[in-house]
């Protein structure tokens, strides 16, 4: 069985952050793990609490996990502050495991701040070479570049600044377009359009943790980039089509619809045999 790991917060609402994470993998039928950078008192209205877990404990996390089992993915997603990007930058530098997805959590949907003020430049410097692709959203996109982005193009331009600091593959996600979502895949070379239609749904907590740990899972099995990112994007597509209208807020979204799908159609025909 393929692995992968998460190194992110945890959600306590369970739509994005370590949570949506494992549901990803799992509904991969890849085997994952997890580092906890920092525990959220979250649900789907918002943020209510943070406390960060100490660089050295994450060290120790990182540690247990790469001196004991072959990872063949990583995804990184909120890192809290400076410590943490550096205990995380300094490790991954040490395993250097073959793929990481670097999803640059700073703001959760609710508006609450993921990432200190003072940790983006380290997050930049350190972390951002050492990852396979980077995935930001367009406000993410915004705050590391200082392009404002109100189109394609302005995203296009985004790429090439992120390229520039170092990146080696930017996807820059279009869900807070106010059109069709499309992301932009650079590669320092070209451009290439994931384009979808707009789901009209306010259920989207965690669809940017949710589509970097398809990314990660699809990696982890072998596939090539751009192939991983076109698994994923028909992944978090049904993911938000079947989101949930779970909270008073925004909700999740479905991580296991296809295989309840499949479970539920294998029953119909007699060949599911256990409880689903
Ligand atoms: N309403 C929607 N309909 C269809 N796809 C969406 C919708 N919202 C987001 N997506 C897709 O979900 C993925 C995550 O994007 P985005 O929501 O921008 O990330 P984040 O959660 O980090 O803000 C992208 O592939 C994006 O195109
Ligand atoms: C613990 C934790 N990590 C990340 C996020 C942000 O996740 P994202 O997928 O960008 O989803 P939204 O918050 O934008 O819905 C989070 N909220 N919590």
């Amino acid at each position: 069985m393929r692995t992968a790991l998460t190194i992110a917060g945890s959600d306590s609402c369970a739509g994005a952050g370590i949570q949506a994470d494992l549901k990803t993998f799992y509904a991969h039928g890849v085997y994952g793990m997890s580092v906890i950078t920092a525990v959220t008192a979250q649900n789907t209205k918002g943020v209510i609490g943070i406390e960060n877990i100490s660089a050295d404990m994450v060290e120790k996390q990182l540690d247990a996990i790469f001196t004991d089992i072959k990872v063949d993915a990583v995804k990184v997603g909120m890192l809290s502050n400076r410590d943490i990007i550096k205990s995380v930058s300094r490790k991954l530098k040490k395993y250097s495991p073959d793929n990481i997805v670097l999803d640059p959590v700073m703001v959760s949907k609710s508006g609450h701040t993921l990432l200190g003020p003072d940790a983006k430049d380290i997050l930049l410097k350190e972390l951002l070479p050492l990852c396979t692709i980077v995935t930001p959203n367009i406000p993410e996109a915004e705050v590391i570049t200082g392009v404002t982005i109100n189109s394609i193009n302005d995203m296009k331009k985004s790429c090439k600044v992120i390229f520039e600091m170092g990146a080696k593959m930017i996807l820059i996600k279009g869900g807070h377009l106010s059109t069709d979502p499309v992301d932009i895949l650079f590669d320092g070379k070209g451009f290439k359009y994931f384009i979808g239609k707009r789901i009209h749904t306010k259920n989207t907590h965690g669809t940017g943790c949710t589509l970097s740990s398809a990314i990660a899972s699809n990696l982890a099995k072998g596939y090539s980039v751009e192939k991983s990112i076109v698994k994923a994007k028909e992944y978090i597509t049904i993911a938000i089509q079947n989101s949930l209208s779970i909270g008073k807020g925004i909700g999740p979204t479905n991580h296991f619809y296809s295989i309840y799908k499949k479970c539920n159609m294998l029953k119909e025909i007699g060949e599911f045999k256990n409880e689903c």
